[in-house]
């Protein structure tokens, strides 16, 4: 039933009177707007219920882009060929930016983790291209949305921070029911445009919140980081040529973050200006990048290499006297790279999704740092806990940390808590007596931790821990002593104790289900591995792994993948990541019958799932309503965690066998069990989706 105060509320929007005239404030204005707008079709329009963009935005949203009010609706969902095609433009129309903007996105990425933000990276008209979600996997139940390729212009998804900002060239934010798509209400979401330095937009950079009323505080960030993107995309261009660092009149020093740069080639040609540039010089980028720098700027190249030679700062003058600023001249030498190479070679392998070169000397980035991040950590006992979805490498790290860490001559004793019975696990871990329970060996037996001692301690799976036993083990943490079940003698131990989960022990605390002093104690630092899908270098990984597998199995070196393999590898989600990329890359090099792999030589099941995959995202035309709970139910393809996907899907392929789903899995028997008792699945041959 609808409270009087809401009624009163609507009746008030219905007559389309201002708050201030109703004297209404209290309400949850947009909602009762978008309410209204559901029951009448229309946008509301000359009332102060929501601000003016976003009326203008659901103005838009009814008449030019004809979507449904009321409603909540999918994005269009781009034909894979299609979109596959017009990514690849982007890519190629951008050059090397796509690839830079993309491994920036990912490092700022980092500084997001544990604070449920999911960035986007869009094309100029909104179609998305990079998706950073899985610390917060907030995106998860919105399948559609997530996908590359989906389209969040605002022509397919209603006004939303991304696609407006496209459509508007602006940096704009919306809050929950800002939005005019009701499948957005339970998010805030924002973008900006990254401009190049030749002026042209060349991404939108996004964020998405599920606090809704994040909308000011992601704008604020995006500001940020389009300063920073935005200056490296600068600083890549500044080479073999000359930068003006710009001064205003009067200003001993350029100022922080506005001081205007421009970048002239060693021909004289201005080839960029960044837009603290464009506002100090009041003019535009068309009138400035691609003219000579002698008649736009008044300077011409021997009085740019007077001014660096002797430091001194250059007056600016334009033919028509606008402006009178000073630059610093600075000479910008010629990159080798550049100088190697007439086409620049794209900054990343995955600048553009063709075959890239397997090197011996590629090394995994991701790896790398987590590894940098934790050996300082290692030697001054800080505890570590690895995060991330099964499959990604925690428990590869560790056994690199192992291996490269001061520990390196004593145990790495590994523990996987999801698969020791519930009852085994205090002996497996504290070790007993002889003859202290049914079934004990007659001398006893010594736990993990006392194997471990002087060496480290993995405890996988954490988050699978009874909670009984969560309180026991962090009784030994903080004492480091442990008691045999059947003695009453404590044992000193000295581990180093490293966790890992494909679970979120934030949520599982907040829940009670994980304890929180026992989080605390093993989360002194976090590592967070991010999924396959969302790795900027995964072509540059794969093309490794892939040289490493052809090597294992002593294959031709010629063996190649097609470019067509390569453009499925790039955009395949890979729930099982690096786990069921080495299984799909062994498969494929053992049955290679000729020197290139193609499409029909992949595992069945990864095409069956590929086959999945398209019929899920393939609908070209806008649905009227496909509400992603719909598609759970109809499909039942669970779409709040990739994990349950890869776990469904492999005890579909073994028609319920669970050998064979293990296997091809890459996972033991128990851990699968443990698996679809997590994600309620059941074995009985008969795939049946939980919820
Ligand atoms: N950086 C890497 N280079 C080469 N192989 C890797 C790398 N990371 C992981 N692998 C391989 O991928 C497979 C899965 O890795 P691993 O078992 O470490 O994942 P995990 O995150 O611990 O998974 P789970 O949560 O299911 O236990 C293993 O075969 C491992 O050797």
């Amino acid at each position: 039933m609808r409270s009087p105060m809401l009624g009163h509320a609507a009746a008030a929007v219905m007559n389309m009177r201002s708050a201030e005239e109703t004297g209404f404030y209290g309400v949850d204005r947009p909602g009762v707007a978008w309410d209204w707008m559901k029951q009448t079709g229309q946008a509301p329009a000359g009332a102060d219920w929501v601000r003016p963009q976003v009326a203008e935005a659901w103005a838009r949203c009814v008449d030019d882009h004809a979507l449904p009010p009321g409603a909540d609706f999918a994005p269009r969902q781009r034909r894979d060929d299609r979109s596959a095609t017009e990514l690849d433009a982007w890519r190629d129309a951008a050059g090397g930016v796509a690839g830079r903007l993309s491994a920036l996105v990912y490092e700022l990425r980092a500084l997001l983790d544990e604070t449920n933000v999911a960035l986007l990276l869009a094309d100029p008209a909104g179609a998305l291209v990079q998706l950073l979600d899985s610390g917060s996997r907030i995106t998860a139940g919105a399948a559609q949305m997530a996908r590359i390729g989906a389209d969040w212009s605002e022509a397919s998804l209603g006004n939303n921070g991304v696609g407006t900002a496209s459509l508007l060239r602006t940096p704009i934010a919306f809050d929950g029911k800002e939005h005019f798509n009701g499948a957005l209400h339970r998010f805030a979401t924002a973008g900006c445009p990254i401009i190049a330095p030749d002026g042209s937009i060349c991404a939108i950079l996004g964020m998405v919140s599920d606090r809704r009323d994040a909308a000011k505080l992601a704008l604020g960030f995006l500001e940020l980081a389009r300063l920073l993107l935005e200056t490296s995309l600068f600083d890549h261009i500044a080479a073999d040529g000359y930068l003006l660092r710009l001064r205003a009149a009067g200003d001993a020093e350029p100022r922080f973050a506005s001081e205007g740069r421009i970048f002239i080639g060693a021909d004289g040609i201005i080839r960029g200006v960044d837009r603290a540039g464009v506002e100090t010089l009041r003019s535009e980028h068309s009138a400035l990048v691609g003219q000579r720098a002698a008649i736009a700027l008044g300077v011409d190249l021997p009085s740019l290499v007077a001014a660096h030679e002797s430091a001194r700062l250059l007056p600016l003058a334009d033919p028509r006297n606008r402006y009178s600023i000073f630059a610093e001249a600075h000479r910008c030498p010629k990159r080798e790279s550049d100088a190697a190479s007439p086409r620049r070679a794209p900054d990343r392998a995955d600048a553009a999704p063709r075959a890239p070169e397997a090197r011996a000397d590629w090394s995994d980035n991701v790896l790398e740092a987590a590894l940098r991040k934790a050996s300082g950590l290692q030697e001054r006992n800080i505890p570590i806990l690895i995060t991330g979805e099964s499959g990604v490498g925690k428990d590869h790290l560790v056994r690199r940390l192992h291996a490269s860490g001061p520990r390196k001559e004593r145990p790495l004793v590994a523990i996987n808590c999801a698969a020791i019975p519930r009852e085994l696990i205090e002996s497996e871990l504290f070790g007993y007596e002889g003859g202290s329970f049914t079934g004990a060996r007659a001398k006893g037996k010594a736990g993990k931790f006392v194997e471990a001692d002087k060496g480290i301690l993995f405890l996988d799976e954490i988050g699978d821990m009874a909670a009984d036993l969560q309180a026991t083990l962090l009784r030994v943490l903080d004492s480091s002593e442990v008691v045999p079940i059947g003695s009453s003698k404590p044992i000193r131990v000295d581990v180093r104790v490293v966790a890992a989960t494909n679970r979120s022990l934030q949520e599982m605390v907040q829940k009670g289900t994980f304890r929180r002093d026992l989080y605390y104690r093993l989360n002194g630092v976090q590592l967070w591995l991010p999924p396959l899908r969302e790795r900027p270098d995964r072509l540059g990984l794969l093309a490794q792994l892939f040289h490493l597998e052809r090597e294992a199995l002593a294959a031709p070196e010629e063996l190649r993948f097609s470019d067509e393999v390569w453009r499925i590898f790039f955009k395949h989600p890979w729930p099982g990541n690096i786990r069921e990329a080495r299984n799909v890359l062994r498969s494929s090099i053992a049955v290679a019958k000729g020197p290139l792999i193609e499409i029909d030589d992949l595992p069945i099941d990864f095409l069956q799932e590929l086959d999945f995959d398209n019929r899920i995202g393939a609908d070209a035309t806008p649905p009227a309503s496909i509400i992603d709970e719909t598609v759970e139910t109809e499909t039942g393809f669970d779409l709040s965690d990739w994990e349950a996907r890869a776990v469904r899907h492999a005890l579909a392929s073994a028609k319920g066998n669970i050998a064979k789903a293990a296997r091809s899995l890459g996972i033991t028997r128990a851990t699968l069990y443990h698996k679809m008792a997590r994600y309620g699945l059941r074995s009985d041959r008969r795939i049946v989706c939980k919820r």
